[in-house]
């Protein structure tokens, strides 16, 4: 990978957009030639009237057998994620598209993911176990029960409950979704100071034992209309206290996720669908955020 950070290198590369229940995902297949994306860069292109996205999955040559590429993930402020749900089903579609395989891993920074084609055109992908431990998701103190914490100065919000899926995520069981400032809590939490690495914020609402309304604020890229994430680890947090079992179906903004928190593995398996919007070819203008 060239150490050169002129954004503008990445010009005449090009880019496909598509998005995963409204989560807006834009994909940059660097495997040919690889090149680093710098943060400035993934800001740019965010910009309203570019490429408006929530993440960028931009795929480098795969490093171990069997992988279709390793994955890196930016969000639209330029931050880097450990993970992405949604924008993980995007690429094993975009790759099912250009290689007819049914059956797509990747690694990432948080590790291996499985993407299965579905025969309806969903895409299920396996986010691997969830990590509960206040160290791995992490808190910035310790927190002895991880599945009911009340922040101070939150009490309104009741106890929250953290997962990390590879990435951090915060939870708060509310009685109306509809009811919550999500914009307003959302931004204040992501940076609370019990997150050394800013955390996801969810607002979840318990229908029924199998279905749960979810409203996500993301990190680094604010509210969104889904989080793929978000959802596996409120479907985590929701079975862990008893809220619900360990199939769920997740209605999101955008529409609905199946998550499946696997008794045999612990694994997290996440079944949704994605769509294709359009393609084209990067300019400098793109790229550089004075334009
Ligand atoms: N939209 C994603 C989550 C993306 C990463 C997140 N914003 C973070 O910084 O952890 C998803 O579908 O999971």
């Amino acid at each position: 990978m060239s150490l050169v950070r002129d954004p503008t290198m990445l010009a005449q590369r090009p880019f496909v957009k598509m998005n995963g229940l409204g989560n807006e995902i834009l994909v940059l297949d660097l495997r040919t030639d690889p090149e680093e994306v710098p943060a400035a860069a993934a800001r740019a292109l965010a910009r309203p009237g570019v490429l408006p996205f929530d993440q960028a999955m931009v795929l480098y040559p795969p490093r171990a057998e069997g992988s279709a590429a390793f994955v890196r993930i930016l969000n639209s402020d330029g931050s880097e994620a450990g993970a992405c749900g949604n924008g993980t089903r995007c690429i094993a579609a975009y790759e099912a598209g250009r290689t007819g395989e049914r059956h797509i891993l990747f690694e990432s920074g948080a590790g291996p993911l499985d993407c299965v084609m579905q025969p309806d055109g969903r895409v299920t992908v396996d986010m691997g176990a969830p990590h509960l431990g206040w160290e791995e998701i992490p808190l910035a103190r310790p927190v002895a029960d991880t599945s009911a914490y009340q922040i101070e100065g939150f009490a309104a919000l009741g106890p929250a409950s953290f997962v990390s899926v590879g990435n951090p995520h915060a939870i708060f069981f509310v009685p109306d979704v509809a009811e919550v400032d999500v914009d307003q809590l959302g931004a204040t939490l992501e940076r609370h100071p019990l997150f050394p690495e800013r955390a996801n914020i969810s607002f979840a609402q318990v229908l029924s034992p199998d279905h749960i309304l979810l409203h996500v604020w993301e990190r680094g890229a604010g509210r969104t209309r889904a989080c793929g994430t978000a959802a596996c680890a409120t479907a985590v947090a929701a079975a862990r206290t008893g809220r619900t079992g360990r199939v769920v179906r997740v209605t999101l903004p955008g529409g609905d996720l199946k998550i499946d928190w696997r008794e045999s593995d612990d694994h997290v398996l996440m079944t949704g669908p994605v769509a294709l919007e359009f393609s084209g070819t990067l300019t400098p203008d793109m790229l550089t955020e004075a334009a």
